[in-house]
């Protein structure tokens, strides 16, 4: 008999606990192919006074970062990142991409050699001036292949078991197949497809466009003005992948990890939130409002636009992508909200 794998899931925000509760209970139906315990790596804090790791563990619950989503018995919450990896045959990395480099560093050469990752981590990693793919982080720092879990995924809609599709990238289709395994449920419906670039790529870049969807919210805009951000929106981020990731393939963009994705953020995302509320309410920082509403969650917007206005302006091409380039501005504080609208309107297919 094959010996069984360990799987070790790294983070616990509000996306992590959710995949928790799936990866836990999958585990559970196949323990014959799987360790049955799931560690699980918790940033070291307290919550009203109290270790929230303790939390988890006890109360089966993650009553910071998503308070009503039921943990499986089986799941170990530990703040020790390399005693939760420790022979870890399925690495899961579920953190904000700004937090990547760093647990990276620390699992460096504390990897399996044959060990295999998943990325369901939505942002870009900056090095010096290099934009690079946060699976790529993953793959160089620690020597292993990693694909991609993206899609169009409220956490507290697939907490509720709401039906939701997402989409794995996976260029090896056995890995592909052993993942899917892993993390599909009756309510959560997964497509594997080959392009694990593109795939990566619109789980990134729609973080910037429902920033741009919030603004116009709060600025009053209709249905239709959201419509037009969405589609100017996903003609950047094709624009942008053809421009800098020549492999990437537009079709893709059919997947719930691009127009899927693009679409459930602009309504009803955390950067979508946020971002409405900045716009009717501009006195106001983004990283007061982040910390006010999302109580330690992490926006993935603001950063991800200045992540990729840095490579725009270092090749010289910011005015081929005029959303892009605002919602950074606005977000930065060089421009005020109220210049969205303007953006919109004078989009170089309007003139
Ligand atoms: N929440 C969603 O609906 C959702 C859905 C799909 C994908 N995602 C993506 O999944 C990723 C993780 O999102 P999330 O919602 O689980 O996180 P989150 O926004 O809830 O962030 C909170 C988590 O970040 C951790 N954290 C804070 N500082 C840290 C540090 N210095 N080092 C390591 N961890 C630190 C906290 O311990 C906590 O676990 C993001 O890239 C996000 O875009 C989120
Ligand atoms: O809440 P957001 O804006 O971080 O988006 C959450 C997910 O990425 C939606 O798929």
């Amino acid at each position: 008999m094959a010996k069984k794998k360990k799987v070790s899931l790294i983070g616990s925000g509000n996306w992590g606990t959710v995949i928790c509760k799936i990866l836990g209970n999958n585990i559970l139906c196949n323990e014959h192919l799987y360790e049955k315990n799931l560690p699980m790596f918790v940033k070291k804090e307290l919550y009203n006074g109290i270790d929230l790791c303790d939390i988890i563990n006890e109360k089966k619950m993650n009553k910071k970062y998503m308070p009503h989503c039921f943990i499986p018995d089986n799941v170990m919450a530990s703040s020790d990142l390399l005693e939760v990896t420790d022979r870890a045959d399925i690495l899961v990395f579920v953190l904000p991409h700004q937090y990547v480099r760093e647990i990276c560093e620390t699992l460096k050469g504390h990897v399996k050699n044959d060990a295999i990752a998943i990325s369901l981590i939505k942002g870009f990693d900056v090095y010096g001036n290099k934009l690079d793919l946060i699976s790529n982080v993953i793959r160089s720092q620690l020597n292993i292949p990693c694909s991609v879990l993206m899609g169009a995924n409220l956490a507290y809609e697939v907490a509720l078991e709401m039906y939701s599709e997402a989409t794995i990238g996976c260029k090896d289709e056995e890995v592909g197949i052993l993942m899917k395994k892993l993390f599909q449920t009756h309510y959560f419906r997964i497509v594997v497809v080959d392009d694990e670039l593109t795939v990566e790529l619109g789980g990134a870049l729609k973080n910037i466009v429902a920033m741009g969807a919030g603004f116009s919210d709060g600025l009053n805009g209709g249905h239709n003005t959201k419509s037009a951000v969405i589609r100017l929106g996903l003609m950047e981020m094709m624009s942008f992948s053809k421009m800098f990731f020549k492999d990437s393939k537009m079709s893709t963009y059919f997947e719930s990890s691009g127009l899927g994705d693009l679409v459930t953020t602009c309504y009803a995302g955390r950067n979508h939130r946020v971002a409405k509320e900045f716009a009717s309410n501009p006195q106001q920082t983004l990283e007061n409002l982040e910390m006010n509403l999302l109580n330690g969650q992490k926006l993935q917007g603001p950063l991800t636009a200045a992540e990729v206005a840095c490579v725009l302006k270092l090749h010289n091409v910011e005015g081929r992508f005029p959303m892009f380039s605002t919602i950074h501005k606005i977000c930065s504080g060089e421009m005020p909200v109220s210049s969205f609208m303007d953006c919109l309107k004078n989009h170089p297919e309007h003139l």
